[in-house]
């Protein structure tokens, strides 16, 4: 059964709609009595009461439909309701008008002209003009008025005889089988959007419709469990991502760090008018903490390389014309000489500063590591740069499943090695696969330590000078020529990274606008002490296998024993024999 609501605009309508809707088996018709105002009050809770279907009539109609959301069935003036109207008043002498809405007017006009009435017809488009016209009617002389329950009303306040178009059996049997259509079709396209909602709220992933306003407009449960808003409207790549979307119409991806998840969020454009982004939210394997294995860096820096050497000016070149392929790199140098930074760079160059770099570090890297960083979605739609850090110290036994999974990554990402080493030793012991490196160092740039290109110091102590005095205030604006010719004595041992550190205490100490050659002198002989002191130390490597650390150990004792046998054998705790084997393996 339909469960049906009648909003009837006059009492009269009531005894009608009892007597017909005995004859309808489909609906459950209950019948209320509301003019306007009151009618849309009763609309109102019956969209509680789970009504199914409304049906009332003319400005009080309308009005309900503006309000509420249950199906509106409107009951038509007809034909029939007309003449019953028109031959109502046919014997009365007094001058009559009719003042109704065009629907009504325009076909009591042609029945007038058919049925040879002489009655004017006045065509309203609001309630609020009919005062006007009844008052210049009566002016006229006219003193009946026909209309619907607003105008009778209006007419009978200003002393008018007020005739209501009644509803008849015929408009009434139309509205119940309007009723029963339009209920046919609301539930069908109900049960279609119910499912479509239910599948919005199923989804594994959070989904939000953002409007032209650059506000939610609809989004899923998992949405609202899962994201937080605040932090998701401020972030600059999203309101690109938006404004791409919904200002140019173009679908696009991008990972970005929200509250502290790494999530790529897919977005398109639907609707044809009032039109929406649709941002689809997934969340990456991996976290965005550098201690992890695998993690993912986003809104990468774009740092432009600055200094005049020779190692500068054409690396300067070579990036621009890697931004046209995806060829892997290999970056090696020393620590400190600014390997992460170039990296950075390069990508930024080829793919943007929003585009993510995941990085893994190689020396902690495991084989689930690796399967998963195939599996993740995230990353199946993305532009990035796969960079494995420290790739001379992973473990042998990786190597080949690092070749099976890099030659697995999407064509859209590449790859940017970094080592410390030049590892042609490492690849001539087997100790580095062949293949490994051949596939990763298609080009290879080997960054110079510091020592070897003092001609970038000046630009570079520029650079570090600007950034502290914009960041944390620093009065310090510019060093003595002589102060930083003093830099250029120094060998910088720790590359950048030191000069940077330095340039640091420099400013911090520093009393007045440029930092003098004194205060260089006296920072370097503490560099100077340090190196001397480390000098001094035996330096265990770390790198390698046990192996390569012990032949290591046995050159420095033999070195330090200048070059005797015995000497060294005896402070290593072994025989000559055994030394001999070892250094002849
Ligand atoms: N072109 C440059 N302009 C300004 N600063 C730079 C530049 N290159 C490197 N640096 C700075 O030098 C420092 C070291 O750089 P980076 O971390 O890139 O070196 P790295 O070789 O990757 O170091 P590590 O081996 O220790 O990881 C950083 O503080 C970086 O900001």
């Amino acid at each position: 059964m339909i469960k049906t609501l009648v909003i009837a605009p006059y009492p009269g309508m009531v005894e009608l709609m009892k007597k017909y809707r005995l004859e309808q088996s489909d609906l459950d018709i209950d019948i209320e009595v509301g003019d306007l105002e009151k009618g849309l009050e009763i609309a109102k809770r019956s969209e509680e009461l789970g009504y199914d279907v409304i049906i009332s009539r003319g400005g009080t109609a309308s009005l309900i439909q503006q309000h509420i959301s249950i199906p509106v069935v409107h009951i038509d003036v007809t034909g029939y309701d007309m003449i019953r109207v028109l031959t109502l008043i046919k014997g009365m002498e007094d001058k009559a008008a009719l003042v109704g809405f065009p629907n009504i007017c325009q076909g009591a006009a042609t029945l007038c002209s058919i049925l040879d009435l002489h009655i004017k017809t006045i065509s309203i488009n609001s309630g609020s003009e009919v005062k006007e016209h009844l008052l210049q009617l009566k002016s006229e002389g006219y003193s009946v008025i026909i209309g619907d329950v607003v105008t009778v009303q209006a007419a009978e306040q200003i002393g008018m005889q007020g005739i209501l178009i009644t509803s008849g059996k015929e408009s009434i049997m139309e509205a119940f089988e309007e009723a029963k259509r339009i209920y046919a079709l609301f539930s069908s396209i109900r049960k279609e959007s119910n499912l479509l909602l239910q599948t919005l709220h199923q989804l594994p992933y959070p989904i939000a419709l953002i409007n032209h306003d650059y506000k939610i407009q609809e989004c899923n449960d998992r949405f609202k469990r899962e994201i937080e808003v605040d932090p998701l409207l401020q972030d600059t790549s999203i309101s690109g991502l938006l404004k791409r979307i919904l200002q140019e119409g173009v679908s696009d991806s991008i990972t970005t760090k929200i509250g502290n998840k790494i999530i790529t969020v897919h977005g398109f454009l639907v609707g044809d008018t009032d039109n929406c982004a649709v941002l689809v939210f997934q969340r990456s394997h991996f976290g965005s903490n550098s201690e992890e294995a695998i993690f993912v860096k986003t809104n990468i820096p774009h740092t432009p390389l600055v200094g005049s050497s020779e190692f500068v000016q054409s690396t300067k070149k070579s990036i621009h014309s890697l931004t046209t392929s995806n060829r892997p790199v290999l970056i090696i140098g020393e620590p400190g000489t600014g390997k992460e930074t170039l990296t950075e760079t390069i990508h930024a160059e080829r793919y943007g500063s929003n585009s993510p770099m995941v990085i893994a570090n190689c020396d902690q890297v495991t084989e689930h590591d690796l399967d998963n960083l195939l599996e993740s979605s995230t990353l199946q739609e993305t532009t990035f740069t796969l960079v494995l850090k420290n790739i001379h110290l992973i473990r042998p036994t990786l190597q080949q499943h690092l070749l099976t999974t890099i030659k697995r990554i999407p064509t859209k990402a590449s790859i940017i090695s970094i080592s410390e080493i030049r590892m042609g030793d490492q690849i001539e012991k087997k100790q580095f696969s062949h293949d490994l490196y051949y596939q990763l160092a298609e080009l290879t740039i080997r960054i110079p330590p510091l020592k070897n290109r003092k001609g970038d110091i000046d630009a570079l102590v520029q650079s570090f000078i600007t950034e502290l005095h914009t960041t944390f205030g620093k009065e310090t604006v510019g060093i003595r020529s002589d102060a930083l010719e003093k830099l250029k004595t120094y060998d910088w041992p720790g590359n950048i990274n030191q000069l940077r550190q330095a340039i640091g205490e420099l400013t911090f100490h520093s009393q007045g606008i440029f930092i003098e050659v004194t205060e260089v002198e006296r920072l370097l002989s503490e560099y100077q002490r340090d190196d001397d002191v480390k000098k001094e130390e035996p330096v265990i490597p770390l790198h390698g296998t046990l192996e390569d650390m012990e032949q290591l150990i046995i050159q420095k004792v033999l070195d330090q024993e200048g070059n005797n046998q015995s000497k060294a054998a005896e402070r290593l705790g072994i025989n000559r024999s055994t030394l001999w084997r070892k250094l002849n393996k």
